[in-house]
């Protein structure tokens, strides 16, 4: 008998296809997430799930009587109880790699959009006020010879520190808990202890996962350091920086702009003062978001899931569950 996969994201046919040659499988395709009542009710007769952005928690693992896969869409994992799975025996995978160059590539729209005002002046543009010379009042600042910190110098960071240095010739440092000395020899990025990054660099790119030890890892004390030119960027997750922390140091023009795709809460609140800064981009969690790499994405969620189905060790199981 096939051993039963629930998906709880619209995927492709191809993908359909590609699961439905081993596992027999439920979709839930609707653009809203599945409600978790019923994520509980449906889970105990299913041997996989795969899922974008479900919790996975104790309760969830409870209810999970013959659960021996959760695959999800997406690299970062924090909707997993890492613990909890632990102790449940559950392979839990995620999808790395894939989506590296795609989410670059939206982190350089970012620092672009922020420090180059693209936003506030295509408003303009189409708000008709275009009719002389634009006031020095509306003029952007560079990018290209700056100086970029990243926080968090791992696969993405990676691509991020490559598009600086070689397509706009950036100064780029870095922090980690450990050097990554690929990235100093190949690129010639230097690490730098994080007071001393947050205080020299012009843009401060958080690219770190939310965990315990990230949690606000960037507060307003960070924020102090900073220069009040610099740009922040966060592409991370929206807990990392603590967004109270943020709002007011942009009230107090403690730096120049951000540019945010990650909130503390995602759909963010219309009410939230970062939605009413001219010198505020948000954009509403797209990262990897383009169709061909979330398809990429999908499959490989699937290949995670048939691989540990059949008892193979999946392609990218999550390091902590290793
Ligand atoms: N906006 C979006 O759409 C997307 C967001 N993301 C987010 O980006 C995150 C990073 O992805 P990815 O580059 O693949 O992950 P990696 O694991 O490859 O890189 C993360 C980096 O963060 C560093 N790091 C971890 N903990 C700390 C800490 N406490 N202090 C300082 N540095 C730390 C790690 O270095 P070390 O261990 O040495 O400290 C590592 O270099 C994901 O977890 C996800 O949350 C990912 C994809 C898309
Ligand atoms: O935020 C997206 C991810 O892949 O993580």
């Amino acid at each position: 008998m096939k051993k039963r996969v629930l998906v709880t994201e619209p995927i492709p046919k191809s993908v359909v296809d590609y699961l439905e040659a081993e596992v027999e499988l439920e979709r839930w395709s609707h653009p809203e997430k599945i409600p978790k009542g019923l994520l509980l009710q449906k889970i105990p007769s299913f041997h996989g799930l795969i899922t974008f952005k479900d919790n996975i928690d104790q309760e969830f693992l409870q209810a999970a009587s013959q659960l021996e896969v959760v695959s999800n869409i997406s690299v970062g994992y924090d909707n997993f109880d890492i613990e909890a799975i632990k102790r449940s025996k559950i392979i839990a995978t995620h999808t790395p790699y894939v989506l590296d160059e795609t989410v670059a590539d939206l982190i350089f729209g970012l620092i672009l959009a922020t420090a180059r005002r693209i936003p506030e002046l295509h408003q303009y543009v189409r708000n008709g006020k275009w009719s002389k010379s634009v006031d020095i009042s509306l003029f952007g600042h560079n990018v290209h010879h700056k100086k970029l910190g990243i926080i968090g110098m791992g696969r993405i960071g990676e691509k991020v520190a490559r598009r600086a240095k070689v397509g706009f010739q950036m100064d780029v440092c870095y922090y980690n808990r450990s050097r990554n000395h690929k990235i100093e020899s190949e690129l010639g990025a230097h690490y730098e202890q994080m007071d001393e990054l947050l205080k020299t660099s012009d843009f401060i790119l958080l690219m770190t996962p939310l965990t315990e030890q990230t949690y606000h890892l960037i507060d307003y004390e960070a924020f102090r350091k900073m220069k009040r030119t610099s740009f922040f960027i966060n592409a991370s997750r929206g807990a990392v920086v603590d967004e109270a922390g943020l709002i007011n140091a942009l009230e107090n023009q403690l730096i120049q702009g951000a540019g945010l795709d990650v909130f503390k809460q995602e759909p963010i609140q219309l009410n939230n003062p970062l939605l009413k800064m001219e010198n505020v981009v948000t954009l509403p969690h797209i990262g990897s978001a383009t169709a061909e790499t979330r398809e990429e994405m999908k499959l490989f969620a699937a290949k995670n899931m048939l691989q540990a189905l059949r008892g193979d060790t999946p392609d990218a199981v999550i390091k902590e569950l290793n």
